[in-house]
């Protein structure tokens, strides 16, 4: 059977997706999250000229001499702006972040001059307009600071917040659930040690991929290999309590690889299946109504490649997010890999980084599919394209850093 190309199947998966909902959060809530609207500043920052420094507001043209002597009339501090104005040889004290008084326009700093009673005399030139923040520099009130589609950062609720925003409109979080089947799967820690047991992996990697994305996850349990049973899970995760179902295991052509007839029977379109692809060969996508099904392999890397290819990706665009696809990085083979077949290969790779900022990598010795030891050790994966031909050491390559 014919493989479906990974561009094929990113292809299908992102024009499949609609965005879910908007709600509103409190800004301090809203890190991580996704903008669903342009934001815009409802102030002008700063909201009249500011004094950046300590010292004292004065007219520029009084002091393009040095010495110069002006008599201070008042104080400026943050909050408390002076009442009146500065006129010719007048000064007013200010401190940072202080209102510059009408008729001021530039702010000596006080290591700049001597003070002798109401009096302050200039020991250093100052140009004039120095240590002003002019109105609005940072951002006038109506501009557009942060574009929908964004994740908002740290930073951006900053701005967010101090463009007046108590609370920001944000995408819904894709709801998610998690079945994972096989008959030989135990929980971490209740297992009896028999030799044919497995200790269940995916479904951690998988939480914690889909939750760094922006989506709140249910893990549904552990599912036999039974046709009645998955599809019984497949139901309940078909409800209408989820937006997206994510399955481990079953995946492939097995006697006991039942997820595709159990999706199936459930009215699940599966436009996605078997791709060229390696690790992950199995992946199936597809949907019923407003629900969207990605069925992951059983083996743990597998699983996990896949998982950063398609659910984090699937994720994001969910919530609208502008940066949803995966990016690769230049990088240069530290040694020698073998042509490629037709499956796109993510190897499980390190990265070294070069004084002069480059970077080389190194896949790791086995790309078996099931070591989780391997996986974790690796920072990156490395891409070879399908058919690709041998690579030597120095040879320029593509890689996907991994973000954890
Ligand atoms: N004749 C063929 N056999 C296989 C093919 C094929 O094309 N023809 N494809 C292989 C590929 S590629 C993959 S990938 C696997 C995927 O198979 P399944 O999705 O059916 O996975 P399972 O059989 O359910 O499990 C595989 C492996 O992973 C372990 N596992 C399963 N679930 C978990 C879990 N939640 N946590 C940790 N480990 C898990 C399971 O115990 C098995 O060892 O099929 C190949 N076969
Ligand atoms: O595609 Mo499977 O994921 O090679 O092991």
């Amino acid at each position: 059977m014919a493989l479906m190309s990974v561009e094929e199947a990113l292809s299908r998966v992102t024009q499949s997706v609609t965005t879910l909902g908007i709600e509103e959060v409190p800004v301090e809530q809203a890190a991580g999250r996704v903008l669903a609207m342009d934001l815009k500043a409802r102030r002008s920052q700063p909201p009249a000229d500011m004094s950046a420094m300590d010292g004292y507001a004065v007219r520029g043209s009084d002091i393009a001499q040095t010495p110069a002597t002006l008599l201070v009339i008042g104080e400026s501090a943050a909050g408390r702006p002076f009442e009146g104005g500065v006129g010719p040889g007048a000064a007013v004290r200010i401190f940072t972040g202080a209102v510059v008084p009408e008729g001021a326009d530039t702010v000596v700093i006080q290591e700049n001059t001597t003070r002798d009673g109401d009096r302050i005399t200039t020991t250093a030139a100052t140009a004039a307009l120095r240590n002003v923040r002019k109105r609005g520099c940072d951002f006038l009130e109506g501009a557009s600071g942060l574009k929908a589609g964004r994740r908002l950062t740290s930073r951006d609720i900053m701005l967010a917040a101090a463009m007046d925003h108590a609370r920001l409109p944000v995408a819904r979080r894709p709801r998610i659930a998690i079945i994972q089947t096989g008959d030989e799967l135990v929980l971490p820690g209740r297992g009896t040690g028999a030799p044919g047991e497995i200790v269940v992996s995916n479904a951690f990697g998988l939480a914690a991929l889909a939750t760094r994305a922006g989506a709140e996850v249910t893990d549904l349990g552990l599912v036999s290999d039974d046709l009645a049973e998955i599809r019984a899970a497949v139901a309940r995760a078909l409800d209408g309590s989820f937006d997206l179902v994510v399955s481990s295991g079953g995946a492939s052509v097995g006697d006991h690889d039942l997820m595709a007839p159990a999706l199936r029977a459930e009215g699940v379109d599966l436009y996605v299946h078997k791709i060229a692809l390696r690790p992950g060969k199995p992946l199936m996508y597809g949907s019923r109504g407003d629900v969207r099904c990605l069925g992951l392999p059983g083996n743990p890397v597998s699983s996990h490649v896949c998982a950063l290819l398609f659910l984090e990706p699937l994720v994001r665009a969910m919530q609208g997010d502008a940066a949803a696809i995966v990016r690769t990085a230049p990088a240069r083979l530290a040694v020698g890999v073998p042509a490629n077949d037709q499956r796109r290969d993510f190897m499980r790779a390190h990265m070294e980084h070069d004084p002069d900022g480059s970077v080389r990598v190194t896949p790791a010795a086995s790309q078996d599919s099931a070591m989780l030891s391997v996986l974790s050790a690796a920072d990156c994966l490395l891409v070879r394209p399908p058919f690709a031909p041998a690579g030597e050491a120095g040879d320029p390559c593509e890689i996907i850093p991994f973000h954890d």
